[in-house]
């Protein structure tokens, strides 16, 4: 008799993400978004017949001073074939910070898709690449056979929250250009660093040669990022996009939906999420809690090592407070309520006081997604019936 997996369960449906600090992928989609839906266009984006497509497409190239952009289903393949298309004869590396979530979180795709070595870099001023790190790590094309010369220098803006210097990016553009070096840019939060800094996404689109401009996290879109470049490399990319599986059909509700963000008060709606980070971190600096980098936008870091705090304590605290947490990263993001910013201070609190007589031993630096949360709470007693949080 064959055994028959038996189904997995099915989660309760999700309804808000008013106190969802785990991500700011967590954000639902507004009723205008859904309303806009029902009239967008329904052409085939492979024939690029698709209307609301292009549109996006085109706005937020504009938006960011490029030639092109091209629709891709997630901010994952939207930064692969944007480095894969900046890749052209092996041996060669990619630099990128050590964090980088291209190097992270996207699952070798750099060592797959393109066959590329990565050089992770620790920056020595603990949050964000200088021209000296960069010049300290790269791999130069001297014909020297024993190396990967490096091709593309990968950066993220912001970077854990943390938003990069613009004098320090054009340091390292000039630097580039010297060298022969594309830059791109993992733009999954570049809206945060243009809310917050005021500096226009197009002064951006004039330092890097691509930029992955992520939709679906603090802007509130259901997915989808647009990568911006010139024709020529647009092109290339939309290639490697058909050929990892990205080149979808009718793209254009979610595109018309996505628009409905790109049009509204984004910068607002950051700037209030980047409000209730500062506020978190000047409640844990109260409390002499400790924070692994700056809270200068809508992430706050704690030092989960320093602090000698159990994640799974945290996740438990929050689970008592109503609050959703997955590590020390605690996201804020627009839907975020005021209610539940001090619930999920009150949680951090007592976790912090937890460590105080339970100190815990966490290695490295916070992991940005899940904690292994046990099926026992804090005390010991059985928690079944409370879902944890884990990937
Ligand atoms: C910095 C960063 N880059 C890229 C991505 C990938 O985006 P997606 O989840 O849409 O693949 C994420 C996570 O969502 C991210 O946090
Ligand atoms: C976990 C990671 O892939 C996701 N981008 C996040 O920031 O939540």
């Amino acid at each position: 008799m064959t055994n028959v997996s038996t189904m997995a369960e099915t989660p309760e449906a999700y309804t808000s993400a008013t106190n969802d600090f785990r991500s700011d992928t967590f954000t639902t989609p507004t009723p205008e978004m859904v309303q806009a839906a029902l009239t967008a266009s329904i052409g085939d984006a492979v024939y690029n017949e698709d209307v609301d497509t292009i549109r996006l497409e085109q706005q937020v190239a504009q938006l960011a001073g490029k030639e092109a952009g091209l629709f891709c289903v997630s901010g994952t393949l939207s930064n692969q074939i944007a480095l894969r298309c900046h890749l052209f004869q092996p041996p060669y590396s990619i630099l990128c910070d050590y964090r980088a979530h291209v190097y992270t979180h996207e699952a070798a795709g750099l060592a797959i898709l393109s066959q590329a070595m990565v050089v992770p870099v620790i920056p020595s001023n603990g949050n964000y690449m200088t021209l000296e790190d960069i010049k300290l790590h790269y791999v130069p094309d001297d014909g020297d056979i024993h190396g990967a010369p490096t091709k593309v220098l990968s950066l993220e803006n912001t970077l854990h929250g943390i938003v990069y210097p613009l004098e320090e990016l054009m340091r390292i553009k000039v630097w580039c250009m010297d060298n022969g070096i594309k830059l791109h840019c993992d733009g999954a939060r570049i809206w945060n660093a243009v809310a917050e800094t005021s500096v226009p996404l197009k002064q951006f689109g004039e330092i890097f040669d691509s930029i992955s401009i992520c939709l679906s996290k603090s802007l509130g879109a259901p997915m989808g990022s647009i990568l911006v470049g010139d024709f020529k490399f647009i092109k290339k990319c939309n290639h490697f996009r058909k050929q990892q599986g990205g080149g979808i059909r009718q793209s254009g509700m979610m595109c018309k939906m996505a628009s409905v963000a790109v049009g509204g008060n984004w910068k607002e709606k950051l700037r209030r999420s980047h409000r209730m980070a500062h506020h978190l971190a000047d409640f844990c600096k109260l409390h002499k809690i400790p924070l692994e980098s700056p809270a200068d936008t809508n992430f706050v870091f704690l030092d989960l090592q320093k602090a000698k705090m159990n994640p799974d304590v945290l996740v438990k605290k929050g689970l008592k407070y109503q609050v959703k947490l997955m590590g020390g990263r605690v996201s804020m993001h627009y839907q975020i309520s005021e209610e539940s910013l001090e619930r999920v201070k009150q949680a951090i609190l007592e976790a912090f006081q937890h460590a105080q007589e339970h100190p815990h031993d966490v290695e490295g630096p916070t992991k940005i997604y899940r904690s292994e949360s046990t099926e026992i709470d804090i005390d010991g007693n059985a928690i079944g019936e409370i879902q944890t949080y884990k990937y």
